[in-house]
């Protein structure tokens, strides 16, 4: 039996595209997507307007011939960002946010900020512009267990970096918890969240239970069922504060099946399929669309994309590839452990 849903174009708000031959084959990957909030963490980072500017036009030139997708750039924060540099970036338009990595947090995070106390000028100039600040939420200190640090984030960094810049418009990215559910919700209209598609599928059992598979590691890692739990009620709520940010973070094979493996899972080939059935299966599908294609952009102060998306339910499942190339090398696309009958179109 065939259903249909036509929805409008959804947006991506926390996606890595890297550069080189990489960007230019996950690029195409996204290009059906509207907006898509673009990651600074390349190696060296994306510190400044001009390296914002010339890195959206390596993605447009990556992309295909007509291809939807219209990259948000971001700034990443570092402990000597000025204030003035992140202003301009914004009011000339190539920024749409900037982006906070703690030091060693996660994937190229090295340059990120080891006290926030430092960029506070540049958090009350944005507060002021109405930039908005995009965080992974995660403490770096080797003594907080590595289930914990977003929790242990939210209360000893964040909660007090927002009540020391009042106003400051922040998106908690790629949330994995519970405690990471109940204080984005409660945050008002200044506070978001992202979740991204992975880890409304798989808890940390995936990882770890009956051998170690490293495709299913990435950062914050997935935590215990109940969170996960939390998560498929937030995205399936249809409430304004959550909203899709795949985070698909590509890294080719050979960097992650190593002895330390990188993070990050890739799931820019398959999110639409996925999250389609993920809504299905929780009866959510008339909130589908609030989660992938509005609530970002409102929280954005964008309008939502005018054209639309078909989505359809065949029998028939979904051919995606379990990888695609990458100049020599190979990335895996995650792999959901269902099978997808949930077919994209553009309408
Ligand atoms: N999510 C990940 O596991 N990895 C991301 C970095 C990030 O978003 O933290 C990456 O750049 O590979
Ligand atoms: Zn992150
Ligand atoms: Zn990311």
């Amino acid at each position: 039996m065939t259903q249909t849903l036509t929805l409008r174009r959804p947006d991506d708000w926390h996606l890595h595209l890297r550069d080189g031959a990489m960007l230019a084959a996950v690029a195409p990957q996204s290009a059906g997507f509207g907006r898509a909030i673009i990651m600074p963490n390349l190696v060296p980072p994306v510190t400044t307007g001009a390296q914002a500017a010339a890195y959206r036009d390596r993605i447009r030139a990556a992309l295909p011939p007509g291809a939807a997708l219209d990259p948000q750039m971001t700034l990443y924060l570092t402990d000597t960002t000025e204030a003035a540099d992140v202003i301009a970036a914004f009011d000339a338009g190539i920024i749409r946010a900037v982006k906070l990595y703690p030091a060693g947090a996660t994937t190229n995070s090295a340059s990120g900020v080891t006290d926030v106390d430092r960029v506070r000028p540049v958090l009350e100039a944005m507060a002021h512009a109405g930039v908005t600040l995009c965080v992974h939420g995660e403490v770096t200190d080797p003594a907080i267990d590595i289930f914990d640090r977003e929790a242990v984030f939210i209360d000893t960094v964040l909660d007090p970096l927002r009540r020391k810049v009042p106003g400051l418009r922040v998106v908690m990215e790629h949330i994995t918890t519970a405690e990471g559910v109940a204080y984005a919700r409660a945050g008002g209209e200044d506070l978001a969240a992202t979740i991204t598609t992975h880890h409304l599928v798989i808890n940390r059992n995936a990882i770890l239970a009956g051998g170690i598979r490293p495709h299913y590691y990435c950062l914050p890692v997935a935590k215990r069922e109940s969170h996960r739990l939390a998560l498929r009620a937030a995205a399936t709520s249809g409430e304004a504060t959550f909203f899709l940010g795949t985070d698909s973070a590509p890294h080719t094979d050979a960097a992650k099946l190593q002895p330390c493996g990188c993070a990050g899972c890739f799931t820019a080939p398959n999110t639409l399929s996925i999250l389609a059935q993920v809504f299905q299966d929780d009866g959510a599908l008339d909130r589908l669309e609030a989660f992938i294609s509005l609530n970002g952009a409102a929280f954005y102060r964008l309008p939502p994309n005018e054209d639309r998306v078909t989505l359809t339910r065949r029998d028939t499942p979904v051919a995606y590839p379990t990888q695609i190339t990458a100049g020599d090398e190979t990335v895996t696309v995650f792999d959901p452990g269902f099978p997808l009958h949930w077919h994209p179109e553009d309408a």
